[in-house]
């Protein structure tokens, strides 16, 4: 945990914080309403004697009680599929409606892609890319599973990602879930903090402004673009959205959120960051017992 003390002054209850951060998660679950709608797969867990608790902000989002939520009739089924709670939010704050065109940009393994084609009643287009190879074949897994018939995979590097292939010139919305240092996954993955340095945090930190930057290009004018991450550190977060804004034209927009949150920092480490950033969220461990995340919504605006 010694990594965290760096955020001990932006971080409310800080000991709380940490506490929260030594303690394993629930077993979380979001129901795929592409297979089932939220009342049979509930009534299918009763049935099978699986016991849950539904998470207060979002109906689709449970806590099983068992240790093998994978071993279910309704994960067999497609009904549900493993997926933290927190990580269910990014795809709710995008917004995707039935129809769009979206671009998933870091999909793999496909967990919020399979999430925005349930969203948008698996009508439209979900572009769901990933640069990893040997990622994407669990992402064309997991679409199958889930019947996520709207899912188009592409592999290739975000940062200068081709829309030749397509015809259309412009996403809808676009997500960013920005591969990062998952300082936030602690809970799930103790070991998550093994590897860590701020040389990794800097390094990955130029990605994120790279693929954050095609994101914005390839998203058409009054469209929508989420960025999240599964990390504290202010580089891989307000920084990179603070490029975004002096780079791209786009800004930051309000979202409502039922979980508790933070708001987006304005300054770290002596760098002013504009102040509308104090509409992106942090989500940390003791507020909602959850993983932490971050998540920042923008909209494209005209040159
Ligand atoms: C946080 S994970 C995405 C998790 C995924 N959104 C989900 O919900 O299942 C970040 C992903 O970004 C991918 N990635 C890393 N660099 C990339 C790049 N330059 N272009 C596209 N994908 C990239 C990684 O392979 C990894 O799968």
């Amino acid at each position: 945990m010694e990594p965290f003390e760096r955020y001990r002054s932006i971080i409310d209850d800080f000991d709380v914080f940490l506490a929260a951060c030594r303690r394993p998660l629930g077993n979380a679950v979001r129901i795929n309403t592409i297979k089932a709608s939220v009342e049979r797969t509930l009534a299918a867990l009763d049935e099978e004697g699986v016991g849950y608790e539904q998470a207060d902000w979002n109906p689709r989002v449970l806590t099983l009680e068992t240790d093998s939520p994978g071993s279910t009739w309704t994960s067999f089924h497609g009904f549900t599929h493993g997926q933290e709670e927190v990580s269910a939010v990014p795809a709710v704050v995008l917004d995707p409606q039935p129809g769009e065109r979206v671009w998933d940009s870091c999909a793999a393994p496909g967990g919020k892609a399979t999430q925005l084609a349930a969203l948008m009643d698996d009508r439209g287009t979900v572009v769901a890319n990933d640069n990893n190879l040997g990622r994407i074949s669990a992402l064309r897994f997991n679409a199958e599973r889930l019947g996520a018939t709207s899912l188009a995979v592409t592999n290739a590097d975000a940062r200068n990602y081709s829309l030749n292939r397509f015809d259309f010139d412009a996403f809808d919305r676009t997500l960013v879930d920005a591969p990062c240092s998952c300082e936030g996954t602690i809970r799930k993955n103790p070991d998550a903090l093994d590897n860590w340095s701020e040389g990794h945090i800097s390094s990955v930190a130029g990605i994120q402004k790279g693929i954050i930057r095609r994101a914005i290009q390839a998203t058409r004018e009054g469209g929508t673009v989420v960025y999240s991450t599964c990390t504290f550190a202010p580089e891989e977060n307000e920084a990179v959205v603070q490029h975004a804004l002096e780079t791209e034209s786009c800004r930051v927009v309000d979202f409502d959120l039922g979980l508790e949150h933070a708001p987006g920092l304005t300054e770290w480490d002596g760098e002013p960051y504009d102040d509308s950033l104090e509409k992106a969220a942090r989500i940390y461990p003791h507020q909602n017992d959850t993983g932490g995340f971050f998540v920042a919504k923008l909209e494209v605006t005209a040159e």
